[in-house]
Parts: C-alpha cells; structure tokens; sequence
C-alpha cells in the first residue's frame, strides 16, 4: 500500500491546537487525515483514535449514530491527557460511500437494521480494511496506542499491522432515541463492547 505525507499544518480547534498531517493513500485516491497533539513519538503508547469518516454525524449534528459525539469526546479527551492522535480516515459507511449510506438509511427508515440494509444493497456489514493506518501511525512515529474504541476489529486490526494497542479504552456517547436500535444493532451483530450503553441516554 502506498500511503505518502503530504503536509501538515496547525489545526486550532475547540479542544487545544493540533497538528494535522495530511496523507494521500495513492491505490484510492482517499485523502486522511491525522491530527496530533503533543509528543506522540516518545515510544511510549499514545492515546489514540482511528475515526471512520461519517459526514452526517460529524459534520451534520446527525442523531442516528455515535460519531460525532465520539469525534469530539476523543479530541477532548487527547486535550486532557495532553498528547495523542487521531487518524480521520475516509471509509465513509463503513466503506460503502456517503450515498449508499444515505441508500441504507433509506432501507433502515422502512424498518431494516444497519447490517440487513447493507446486506440487502449487496454489500459486507462492515466493508473497512484499515491498512493506512500503519504507514501513517509509522510516518508519526507511532508504534503502541490506548485505543478509545468499542469496536475489537480495530484492535485486531492494528495488531495484525504489527502495531501494538497497549490498552483498549472504551468510548461510549452520545446514546439518544435516534441511534438506541443502530447502537443495539452494533453490539448484536458487530460485536462491539457497549456494555454501559444505557447508562447515559440523553435527550435529543
Ligand atoms: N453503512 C452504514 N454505515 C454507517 C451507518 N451508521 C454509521 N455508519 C458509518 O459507520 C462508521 C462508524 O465508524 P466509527 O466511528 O469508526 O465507529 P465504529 O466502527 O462503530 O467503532 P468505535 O471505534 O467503537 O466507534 C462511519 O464510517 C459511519 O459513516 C449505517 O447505518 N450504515
Ligand atoms: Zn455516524
């Protein structure tokens, strides 16, 4: 996979300034991004998030995910610990693309769950692979992260790059009325780890 550093700048954001270096994965086209904060390349693990791109919850204020509240519970949670990174990778609907996305919802609102609608497009549940991550982990001098994830395939995912997750920290937010049978659905079906899941739901 040829993944290549393009530029970096300083991203001020609510949460502290961060540093957020642009790659370009040449096979796709896809554009990444990661954003650091401190110093991430001491050999120490680092706090870290790879952030599956969703236009509709991080840029849109949707309520029918977690991740938008995920995106800015992370960052805030790398301001706090005063270093870390997140990786903002472009496999939007779990690598189906916005507009089949918006095709599953389509199929969601008429009753399907996230994986039967995916399924019923013709596509896998969960179509990500995550192999970008470790040129660009390794162009920050990355080798061993605190994951915030609820997801175990991006655990596994990491490690079978030769990356070390030191510790698995779970990133649980955002539940609301809208998201409840999606976040349900997730556990169920994708194995995620959202055992604690009813214990914060928030009006919406
Ligand atoms: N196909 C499809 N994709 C969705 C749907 N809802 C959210 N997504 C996508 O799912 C992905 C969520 O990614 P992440 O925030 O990395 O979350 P995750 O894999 O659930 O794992 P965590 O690390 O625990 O958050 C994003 O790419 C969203 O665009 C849906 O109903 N259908
Ligand atoms: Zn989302």
């Amino acid at each position: 996979m040829s993944v290549v550093f393009v530029a970096a700048s300083q991203l001020p954001t609510p949460f502290g300034v961060f540093t957020m270096h642009g790659f370009l994965d040449e096979a796709s086209g896809k554009e990444h991004v990661a954003l650091t904060l401190g110093d991430v390349a001491s050999g120490e693990p680092v706090l870290g998030r790879l952030h599956s791109e969703c236009l509709t919850g991080d840029a849109l204020f949707s309520l029918r995910c977690d991740c938008g509240f995920q995106l800015e519970a992370a960052l805030r949670a790398i301001a706090e610990a005063g270093s870390g990174v997140l990786l903002y990778l472009r496999q939007e609907g779990r690598g189906i693309g916005l507009l089949n996305k918006i095709r599953a919802y389509e199929l969601q609102d008429a009753g399907a769950d996230t994986v039967e609608a995916n399924e019923r497009l013709g596509f896998g549940a969960d179509q990500r692979d995550y192999a970008m991550c470790q040129p660009m982990l390794e162009h920050l001098g990355i080798c061993a992260v605190k994951l915030m994830t609820n997801n175990p395939r991006k655990v596994k995912a990491l490690e079978s790059y030769g990356l070390k997750v030191a510790e698995r920290v779970p990133l649980q937010t955002g539940l609301n009325k809208h998201n409840r049978k999606y976040l349900a659905t997730k556990a169920g079906k994708l194995g995620h780890m959202l055992g604690n899941l009813h214990q914060a739901e928030s009006e919406s």
